[in-house]
């Protein structure tokens, strides 16, 4: 399979090895100042880059009939409109917030115990979590999902940095350190105990190799996607 890079900083670097090392070839790379290669040429797009940049990415693979695998996040606010574009354009479009297996499977974890806490109203619901100090984006789109997963199956109404959160509200306390790859942690808490889920990324592998994954799944596909329907998660 051909794939473009669009990004090739941290991740674009790891997915390059990755995706030789499962007998791909990179075609194209895109980085802020220069491009080499064609995109025309690539099978599937995967971006990682700059979520100030994302959009114009996207839509310029979408336009040369590539498919795009995206894990840039920090700029969902356009995600009907990329859809959007992706249709009209016949194409295909996946979105990850996070591609590792490990917090695909937390989320559904997430989701599950959200809808089983929905009944305890004891518990208040907070999130936290760290990433290195480059990152661009906070709170981080992994958090964005779980905070995404609580509110579709409990009574809060939305998610805030704002430490002082009302009842209706979920505390995202978005953490930067230096080289942390990625810990997202959600805690539920009584005055009693507290109960907490936690997945720490020791290293960029997972993400890498999820997207590579998925890029080896949309291809030749049309539509919008998501991990879920890579790893067969949707019920
Ligand atoms: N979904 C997931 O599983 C994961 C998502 N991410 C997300 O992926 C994104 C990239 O992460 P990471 O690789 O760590 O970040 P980096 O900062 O290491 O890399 C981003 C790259 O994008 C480049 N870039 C800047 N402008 C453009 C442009 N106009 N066109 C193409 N490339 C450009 C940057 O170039 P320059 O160096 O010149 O600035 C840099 O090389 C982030 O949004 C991050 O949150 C990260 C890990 C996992
Ligand atoms: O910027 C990062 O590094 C990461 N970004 C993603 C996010 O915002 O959730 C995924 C992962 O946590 C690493």
């Amino acid at each position: 399979m051909n794939i473009a890079l669009l990004g090739y900083g941290k991740m674009g670097k790891i997915i390059e090895r990755i995706a030789i090392e499962r007998g791909h070839s990179i075609v194209y790379i895109k980085q802020r100042e220069q491009s080499t290669g064609n995109l025309e040429q690539a099978d599937v797009a995967i971006d990682f880059s700059v979520p100030s940049i994302a959009v114009s990415n996207i839509k310029e693979a979408l336009t040369a009939q590539v498919p795009v695998v995206c894990g840039t996040t920090g700029w969902l606010e356009h995600y009907s409109e990329v859809a959007d574009f992706c249709k009209e354009k016949d194409s295909a479009f996946l979105y990850g917030s996070n591609f590792s297996l490990g917090v695909n499977i937390f989320f559904e974890l997430n989701d599950y115990l959200a809808k089983m806490m929905k009944n305890f109203e004891q518990y208040g619901v907070s999130m936290q979590e760290i990433h290195h100090t480059q990152k661009l984006d906070a709170p981080s789109g992994t958090a964005i999902t779980l905070a995404e997963g609580i509110l579709a199956n409990s009574s809060y109404e939305s998610w805030t940095l704002d430490p002082q959160a009302t009842d209706k509200q979920i505390h995202i306390d978005a953490v930067r350190e230096d080289q942390v790859p990625g810990t997202h942690t959600v805690r539920y808490d009584s005055s009693i105990d507290q109960i907490e889920i936690k997945h720490t990324a020791h290293n960029r592998e997972g993400f890498a190799l999820g997207a590579v994954v998925a890029a080896e799944w949309l291809k030749d596909k049309k539509g919008i996607f998501s991990m879920k329907d890579v790893l067969n998660l949707k019920k």
